[in-house]
């Protein structure tokens, strides 16, 4: 397995995934995750990854991100900046403020401290945090903490962001809200986007393409693209009949595996 980043110019997609494979264990012990998964990203592509329980999204974002090795295949990415991965879980340092929260990776890059600062307040300004920039995570809402997990990570200045469940803790309100945020962010700043949910509306509403794995191992079995036009509304009639579509498939594949 190879992760190469090979001048932009050769290759029009931001990741190009080609036959990718992963075991975990050995032996009796093998777990077949991903099962020659192929799948290109366009650059400034907002894709949506759905799927089973178990079916290898995260693992698959998790190779992508190069912080585990595929078993088989091939991943090659267009920028040499490493994408940045982003969880379900803030994971805050509950002990520094908001703003040192969103400094301390540009602080492990070796950003000089006046640029830290300027970057610090220009990404909080982005997530529309700027006046909570003293605060400590416990002051926050569930939303208000996922934003400055989403200002760390813009801070990275990375092409790619992958992003696995993002907003599945969040209520329905404070995920609309924040749809709307990443939205505008990923416009804004022509990032390429790979979306791990369980919410087929949330994939409706957000994505320029939906691809459904199939139960493990994970291999793609249908793909549509959302051609619902900007700006879009969760509850609108659009996005439900796309979600009720993409649905359908998702319960034929678990009811063909059980799982
Ligand atoms: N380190 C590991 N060792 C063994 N098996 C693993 C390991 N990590 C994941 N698996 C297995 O690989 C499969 C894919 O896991 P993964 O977490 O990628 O799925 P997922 O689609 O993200 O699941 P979910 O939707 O529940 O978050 C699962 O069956 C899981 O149990």
């Amino acid at each position: 397995m190879t992760l190469t980043a090979p001048p932009q110019s050769v290759i029009a997609n931001a990741v190009t995934l080609s036959g990718v494979t992963k075991v975990y264990g050995r032996g009796s012990n093998a777990v077949l995750a991903l099962d020659g998964l192929t799948l290109d990203v366009r650059h400034g592509e907002f894709v949506c990854l759905v799927g089973a329980s178990g079916c290898g999204k995260s693992t698959l974002l998790n190779l992508i991100a190069g912080l585990d090795r595929a078993t088989g295949g091939d991943i090659q990415l267009s920028q040499d900046r490493a994408p940045t991965l982003m969880f379900q879980d803030p994971a805050l340092f509950p002990w520094l403020s908001v703003a040192s929260n969103v400094e301390l990776p540009l602080k492990l890059r070796g950003v000089p401290k006046e640029e830290r600062k300027k970057r610090v307040a220009e990404l909080l300004e982005v997530v529309h945090l700027s006046e909570f920039a003293k605060r400590q995570p416990h002051e926050l809402s569930g939303g208000m903490r996922q934003r400055v997990a989403l200002a760390r990570t813009l801070g990275q200045d990375s092409p790619v962001l992958l992003m696995d469940e993002p907003f599945g803790a969040l209520d329905a309100m404070t995920r609309d809200l924040l749809h709307d945020e990443l939205e505008r962010i990923w416009t804004q700043r022509q990032l390429t986007v790979l979306f791990v949910t369980h919410n087929v509306r949330e994939a409706a509403r957000l994505a320029d393409r939906i691809v459904l794995l199939s139960s493990r191992p994970g291999r793609i079995i249908y793909e549509t693209p959302v051609e619902i036009p900007r700006p879009r509304r969760i509850d609108s009639t659009e996005v439900a009949s796309l979600a009720a579509e993409v649905t359908d498939r998702l319960r034929q594949e678990v009811g063909r595996h059980g799982r």
